[in-house]
């Protein structure tokens, strides 16, 4: 696809539903009882592999576009597949589905799409097996495909490495049906919607500082769902907003949780013109943000605002490009186990459009002002480097042309329609 100049843009985009809660609502709704309705829902690749997975379990669930129904079979009556499971290219799925079979009363085998075979499961496996589950990485690698035999359970303290919302969640999930309590510490806060969800559902959950604390459910029960925008396609536009000249936009329904909101920060340490309106609840806060082109400066982005801005990474990188000096990431090594080594795409493209940027062991450093060109960008079916770069060609002088871009799918499929429209 193919990709130029944009010379201003304008008007307003809604955002699509949060795949974090999303692939949650599918997952809590279909261990509940009762009916779970869920709007706003995200239909991207990634969430719809979800809803197949537990369908092939004998969950009975309706699709209808922007409204989900999930007719729960609640926590124990989950069905062993007769097929595989395929979690597609979603890491989520496969994460947090394998802390729930992990203690269901049936064996399964978990699979997923080239990228997930080589996404690293031991982090899960590990907390998991700790708790007596057995789980296994099918060719011996520590990545999928994971053969999975449910067992009973008993609750950990688990110290995490890695500020990991997957890890956490599988350790919880698998907490829901363990013997005792089960507790998940992480080196710094990763996004909390397990958490909040959970606590809806009827389980009874709590957080301590960086401590997630789970005591075994009885049972969960149906809830209503309001998905909010999802703070990581909104990034996308706001960083478009900020950087490309004469724009001026107004972001609707964009999720603002705290444990998400590290990207409004940032482009805020920059100096960019974001303004909150509407600040709202819908289940988790929502605003619109009005955004307006503006002059920025380098920052420095490290420590504990790395979970909450992990997935706008790329995005922030290539929006230091347009900055006034230099834009530093660091404690930022989890980019390499994304759905692409996004550091070292990030540097090997944003370099093939003239970009002044460095690789680092853990990020990157960005030295802003140099002009871009058009380059041919290899998304590696990466979905956020895709959109970056469809973002990042509206400033090059000349066409660029971004390969395999239609794996925007995977998180938002109609972002080139909603640039579209506001590039006009
Ligand atoms: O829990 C989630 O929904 C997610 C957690 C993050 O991954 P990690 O837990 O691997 O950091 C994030 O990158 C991913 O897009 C979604
Ligand atoms: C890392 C991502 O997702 P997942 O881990 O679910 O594949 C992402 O959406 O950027």
């Amino acid at each position: 696809m193919k990709f130029s100049k944009i010379n201003g843009l304008h008007g307003e985009v809604t955002i699509p539903g949060d795949k974090s809660i999303s692939h949650r609502s599918v997952m809590f709704g279909s261990l509940a009882k009762g009916t779970t309705k869920i709007t706003g829902f995200l239909q991207g690749a990634d969430c719809l592999s979800t809803i197949s997975c537990f369908q092939k379990m004998g969950v009975s669930i309706e699709n209808l576009g922007d409204t989900v129904l999930v007719h729960g079979n609640g926590l124990h009556g989950l069905k062993k597949p007769e097929q595989v499971l395929d979690c597609g290219n979603s890491g989520t799925t496969t994460r947090l589905i394998s802390g729930i079979l992990s203690a269901q009363d049936f064996s399964v085998t978990l699979t997923g799409d080239a990228s997930i075979q080589k996404r690293p499961m031991k982090r899960i496996m590990e907390p998991l097996s700790q708790m007596g589950a057995d789980i296994t990485s099918v060719n011996g690698n520590g990545c999928a495909p994971l053969a999975i035999n449910g067992r009973l359970l008993h609750g950990i303290h688990y110290q995490s490495p890695v500020a990991s919302a997957q890890v956490k969640s599988a350790i919880l999930l698998a907490g829901l049906y363990a013997k005792g309590e089960t507790k998940v510490t992480e080196p710094s806060l990763s996004r909390n919607h397990t958490e909040l969800m959970l606590k809806e559902f009827g389980a009874d959950v709590r957080t301590e500082d960086t401590t997630a604390i789970i005591q075994p459910a009885e049972e969960l029960f149906a809830k209503d769902i309001a998905v909010p925008g999802d703070i990581s396609s909104a990034a996308f536009f706001l960083a478009a907003g900020l950087i490309i000249p004469n724009s001026e936009i107004l972001i609707k329904n964009a999720g603002i949780n705290p444990t998400r909101d590290g990207m409004i920060r940032v482009c805020q340490a920059m100096g960019g013109d974001l303004t909150l309106l509407n600040v709202r609840k819908t289940g988790e806060p929502v605003a619109d943000i009005l955004v307006r082109t503006s002059s920025l400066h380098g920052t420095d982005i490290h420590g504990n605002i790395i979970p909450t801005l992990i997935d706008e990474l790329p995005m922030i990188a290539a929006m230091a490009c347009f900055a006034e000096g230099d834009t530093i990431i660091r404690d930022a090594a989890e980019l390499k186990v994304k759905e692409s080594n996004r550091i070292a795409v990030m540097v090997e493209n944003l370099s093939a459009m003239g970009a002044d940027v460095e690789e680092t062991a853990d990020g990157m450093i960005i030295h802003g002002g140099k002009p871009l060109h058009g380059a041919v960008i290899d998304s590696h079916l990466d979905h956020r480097i895709a959109m970056t770069f469809a973002i990042t060609a509206a400033l090059a002088e000349g066409e660029t042309e971004i390969l395999g871009a239609e794996c925007v799918n995977i998180s938002y499929p109609n972002f080139y329609q909603d640039l579209k429209t506001l590039a006009h």
